[in-house]
């Protein structure tokens, strides 16, 4: 009796499990119709993964080159069981990212709900979003970076120092860890307006710390990837970053924050991006007689304005979350990013020394000397074609982003073949692949910086190389972003020469990360 009782259990058991399975593979079968049911082709997507198992298999640079070149410029792919839309076509990117912007204002986000990372600029959404970057925007026109010049120099110049080590000895050198490094420094002292030397004192709690949020742990992100949000929350998952290091950057900058609003001159005292967004939030509206305040900045205001439709409200205040997700943000989106293309631009410059050598030849005739080195001032840097050329070139190459990211806030129908996008639905540009694309760049996987130089950089086509994104929703960092790589390049290639070394030319991308990112980039260097 007992033995029979244990039989149909167990049959009762296997047949739940079998038809669970089945439940299951039918449910995704039908959603992984969607993209065949509208014509549009794709990679072969699997239960459960979509085409994620793909991108988790194969570095994504690689990837995105072989589905551009297999499906084209417009195909479909699955992140988990729900459809994103791959556009690679000009016209149609122009209308996703400035006509119809309004339709796509916001990015696809993880489902991790964190009541302070979900206020940061890369992640905000709807109004908030409009909002909060109408606060920040004034803070990286070029009159505000202008002031932030002088703490990323001082960065430089330690950075200089240790490759001045390396150089003496002739010893080889993955010069991407020391670039981490830099922009180690240079997020402490202009985010957090704390002084770090993460070369030479790698276990300060700051840096320590930066480094556990950089290790995002596979076991947190692929469940926010594929899990409902309600399962996340009972997980207690609220980002895929460690939480004690949050944590620890939240104190740094409430601390800071607390003690710049109780004092009296703070304001002309600090140069960094905290006091500048303090500045901005005491300000009711962005102040008009502000030269630093360029013409930049205030078209982009009006774009946002435009595209979105104003809010009706003048509240342009942020709350004491939503600054310490701002200063966050340095490090989610200003970090890796900059890293990555200062390793990318050293790579290269070893690879290619006659290009090197017209860049130094540039650098030599502008600037001052101070401290026995040479000095050039933002203006003078911003002017110099070939510098801005090599650092164009090696964005295109090596773009940091292989993909931009929007979704759907309605029911929309894109293009002239009307193709159907549905509320809440992804649209991705694989602007990685198009960099690479022989049909916008001849030659596409050679360096060739001349086709960024003032005579050719017309012929580029339009929405076709997109390293910083495009329209109101572009990276608000740019600006910063290169000002510190070609401070950063200046001050190296002025003072030590890049060679190319046994190791120089094996280049391989890290895997399971949104970013095109070298596991290392090795160098040799030596004193000019
Ligand atoms: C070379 C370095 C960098 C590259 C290549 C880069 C690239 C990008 C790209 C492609 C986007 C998405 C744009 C879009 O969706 O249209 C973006 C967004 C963003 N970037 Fe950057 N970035 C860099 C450095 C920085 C730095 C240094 C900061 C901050 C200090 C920063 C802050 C941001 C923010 C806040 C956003 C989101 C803007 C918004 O949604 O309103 N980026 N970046």
């Amino acid at each position: 009796m007992c033995m029979k009782m244990h039989v149909t259990l167990l049959a009762f058991i296997f047949v739940f499990i079998l038809s669970s399975i089945q439940t299951i593979r039918v449910y995704y079968r039908r959603k992984f119709r969607y993209w065949i049911e509208r014509g549009i082709n794709g990679p072969k997507p699997r239960l459960l993964l979509g085409t994620l198992y793909e991108q988790l298999k194969t570095p994504l640079p690689i990837l995105e080159i072989q589905w551009y070149e297999k499906y084209g410029k417009l195909y479909g792919i699955y992140n988990g069981s729900k459809p994103t839309l791959i556009v690679g076509q000009p016209d149609l990117i122009k209308t996703i990212l400035v006509k119809d912007f309004h339709n796509f204002t916001d990015r696809m986000v993880l489902k991790t709900k964190h009541p302070i990372l979900d206020k940061h600029l890369v992640n905000a959404r709807g109004d908030d979003w409009k909002r909060i970057r109408a606060v920040v925007s004034p803070t990286f026109s070029s009159g505000k970076i202008r002031r932030m010049e002088a703490l990323v120099s001082a960065c430089v110049h330690t950075f200089a120092g240790v490759l001045e080590t390396y150089a003496q000895t002739g010893q080889t050198v993955n010069i991407k860890d020391l670039f981490g490094n830099f922009t180690m420094d240079v997020i402490a002292s202009c985010a957090f307006a704390t002084k770090t030397d993460t070369h030479n004192d790698p276990l300060n709690p700051f840096v320590t710390n930066a480094r556990k949020i950089f290790n995002v742990e596979l076991k947190k992100a692929l469940p926010s990837l594929l899990l409902p949000t309600f399962v996340l929350k009972l997980l207690k998952i609220r980002s895929i970053h460690n939480e004690k290091a949050n944590e620890f950057f939240f104190d740094t900058t409430r601390h800071i924050l607390n003690k710049r609003r109780n004092a009296d001159n703070s304001s002309d005292k600090y140069n960094d991006f905290l006091q500048l967004l303090i500045n901005a939030n005491n300000s009711e509206t962005i102040d008009e007689n502000d030269d630093t305040n360029d013409e930049t900045t205030e078209v982009e205001t009006n774009l946002i304005e435009d595209k979105t439709g104003k809010t009706g409200t003048t509240n342009r205040h942020l709350s004491t979350d939503e600054m310490l997700a701002q200063a966050y943000v340095f490090f989610a989106a200003g970090y890796e990013t900059t890293a990555n293309v200062l390793s990318f631009c050293a790579y290269e410059l070893a690879l290619n020394p006659e290009i090197q050598q017209k860049l130094f030849v540039e650098l030599a005739g502008v600037g001052h000397e101070s401290d026995g080195h040479q000095e050039w001032s933002y203006e003078e840097l911003a002017k110099l074609p070939l510098l801005d050329a090599i650092v164009s070139e090696t964005l295109r190459l090596h773009s940091p982003f292989t993909r931009l990211t929007r979704v759907s806030n309605t029911e929309y129908k894109l293009g002239d073949k009307q193709i159907p996008i549905k509320k809440g639905h992804s649209i991705d540009i694989p602007i990685y692949a198009m960099h690479h694309s022989d049909e916008y760049f001849p030659n596409a996987n050679q360096f060739i910086a001349e086709r960024f130089l003032p005579e050719n950089r017309h012929k580029i086509i339009p929405y076709t190389y997109l390293p910083f994104g495009s329209g109101p929703r572009n990276c608000i960092g740019m600006k910063f972003a290169l000002m510190e790589t070609k401070l950063c390049l200046a001050q190296i290639v002025s003072r030590f020469k890049l060679i190319k070394c046994v190791d120089t030319e094996t280049l391989h991308y890290k895997r399971i990360t949104r970013l095109s990112t070298p596991d290392k980039v090795v160098v040799q260097l030596e004193m000019r």
